[in-house]
């Protein structure tokens, strides 16, 4: 593609020039010959330091925010939002895209939805893809990523690829950090979605009234005019979601307790499953949701919400949640003590998904809730007291263990859960927590190991050693039988 095609109605200053391009880059340590370089100004550099660099690798044009000072005689496309023209040029770049794509915003339940939404997708015999923090799941395709929303350049060549591969659906999750950097800026929307807000990334976002602002940017910048916004009812940010989805001339759908699209009349919990009731345009529909935990239910009704919007039938949509999968590491059943204890594995990380998790497990357990908990290091500070005092107020007992600590002291994060959870046990060693707790557990409690999830590492320092919740609980029901 030539740069003058390329910057066409996205930046100026290569209009008119025939360069040939032949990838683009904002990572000047990956330029290839022939390359566009995106001088992007970051959290810990400025891109425009590394043209020199690009331009010895072969960049054959820069682009950069106007008013940025460049040393380097390469031709040089200007936008006012470097990020944003970056986005728009990779989807340009790499051509089309799966017909229909939808997006889902909030702090708990993205991963969640968007595996939802493809199941019933597919379950509506349409091959579909979901993208977000488990990885790209699409038919043929089961690829770990490492970040929720990918780079706009990946996630560019990958929407391609998977139109390529003849997928036509694609659910994708939007973090903060990615609507903020402009990645899905190039992303063609066919509706998005809201499930909730609550407190996360306040080591990245100024304030949560930010945090907000950024999710908002779905609805407000992204979402064509028009377009079905499905947002969940019955969060206490909901209104004001509703509100700038109105605002942005969205087709506002609500799904919940407080919903009209999917309105929730009915829920009665079971151990390890869930009966609704759903009425959708005036019929009641009987669900039997296959998955503990209420805030499963309000995932399963964003889920189904966004499935009907893009063109699958109310009843089908909600007959398909009577088949649906956990994403891996929400609230899964990783094992059962042979005192017939069951141990979940659960991806809480953070205040709000953590106080949903416990009050999820206490209705169908008699004895004690237990949980096993960290937080990570080098991510926002202010969330592990409020994680401490949680899981002393939710649990019957609470082992304070080590998530990621990354760089940081692995005891002085705990030291700060501890300070605020009175009662807590602190065993740093996390296969010694989690042996502890499958230990100490009788009939009728619960284990919950929260905050790791899915994840196959454990990140100390800057070494990533393999470990597994769900092998540490398999091995401790194990070793505790012996
Ligand atoms: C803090 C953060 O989000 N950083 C993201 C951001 O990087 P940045 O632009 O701020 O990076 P920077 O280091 O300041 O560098 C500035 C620019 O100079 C370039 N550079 C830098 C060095 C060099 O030698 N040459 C060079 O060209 C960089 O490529 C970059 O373009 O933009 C990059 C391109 O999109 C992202 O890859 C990168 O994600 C980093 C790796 C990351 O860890 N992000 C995490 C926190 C994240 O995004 N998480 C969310 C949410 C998780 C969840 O809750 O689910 C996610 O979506 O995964
Ligand atoms: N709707 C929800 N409301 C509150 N908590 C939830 C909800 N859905 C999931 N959770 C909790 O949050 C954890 C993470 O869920 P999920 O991965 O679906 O969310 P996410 O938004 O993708 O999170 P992340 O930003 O960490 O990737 C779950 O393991 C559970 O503890
Ligand atoms: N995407 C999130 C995941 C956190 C998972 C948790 N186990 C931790 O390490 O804090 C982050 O990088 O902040
Ligand atoms: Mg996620």
């Amino acid at each position: 593609m030539n740069l003058s095609e390329l910057a066409q109605g996205i930046a100026g200053g290569g209009d008119g020039r025939e360069i040939p391009v032949t990838g683009l880059f904002s990572d000047s340590r990956a330029v290839q010959p022939g390359a566009l370089f995106a001088a992007l100004s970051g959290v810990k550099a400025d891109g425009a330091s590394f043209v020199r660099e690009a331009e010895a690798k072969g960049a054959v044009a820069i682009l950069a925010a106007e008013g940025a000072d460049l040393p380097t005689d390469l031709p040089v496309l200007r936008a006012a939002d470097p990020r944003r023209a970056l986005a728009l040029m990779a989807a340009r770049f790499s051509g089309p895209q799966p017909k229909t794509i939808v997006a889902v915003t909030g702090t708990s339940g993205k991963t969640s939805i968007a595996a939802f939404v493809r199941q019933i997708w597919s379950a509506a015999g349409h091959p579909a893809a979901s993208i977000g923090t488990t990885g790209v799941v699409a038919p043929g395709r089961d690829e770990y990523g490492s970040l929720t929303t990918p780079d706009p350049i990946e996630l560019a060549r990958l929407m391609a690829e998977l139109a390529a591969e003849g997928v036509t659906h694609a659910a994708m999750e939007a973090s903060s950090h990615g609507l903020d950097q402009r990645r899905l800026d190039g992303v063609h929307l066919s509706a998005a979605a809201f499930i909730n807000l609550g407190r996360d990334h306040l080591d990245y976002h100024p304030t949560v009234e930010d945090y907000f602002a950024a999710k908002m940017r779905l609805f407000d910048t992204l979402l064509p005019t028009g377009a079905p916004a499905v947002i969940f009812a019955d969060d206490t940010w909901s209104d004001r979601a509703m509100a700038i989805a109105l605002q942005s001339g969205a087709d506002v759908l609500t799904v919940g307790r407080k919903g009209t699209f999917l309105a929730l009349k009915r829920l009665e919990h079971e151990r390890h499953r869930q009966i609704a009731e759903i009425e959708a345009e005036g019929r009641i529909h009987r669900v039997v949701l296959p998955l503990a935990g209420e805030f499963q239910m309000a995932n399963a009704l964003v889920a189904a919400g966004l499935a009907i919007a893009t063109g699958v039938e109310p009843g089908q949509a909600l007959h398909s949640l009577e088949g649906l999968k956990g994403a891996p590491g929400r609230l899964e059943l990783a094992g059962t003590t042979a005192s017939g204890a069951p141990v979940f594995v659960d991806y809480a990380h953070k205040p709000e998904a953590l106080e949903n998790v416990l009050s999820a497990v206490r209705p169908f357990t008699t004895g004690r809730v237990i949980v096993v908990f960290g937080c990570g290091g080098d991510r926002d500070r202010g969330k592990r007291p409020i994680m401490g005092e949680i899981a002393s107020r939710l649990a019957d007992i609470a082992i304070v263990t080590d998530d990621n600590p990354r760089s940081e002291v692995p005891a002085s994060i705990r030291a700060e859960i501890m300070a605020a959870a009175p009662g807590a046990e602190e065993i740093g060693d996390r296969h010694a927590a989690i042996r502890a707790a499958v230990a100490s557990a009788g009939a009728g409690d619960t284990v919950v190991i929260a905050g790791k999830g899915h994840e196959t590492g454990q990140t100390v320092g800057t070494t990533v050693h393999p470990f597994s919740d769900h092998q540490e609980v398999r091995a401790a029901i194990r070793e505790a039988g012996q």
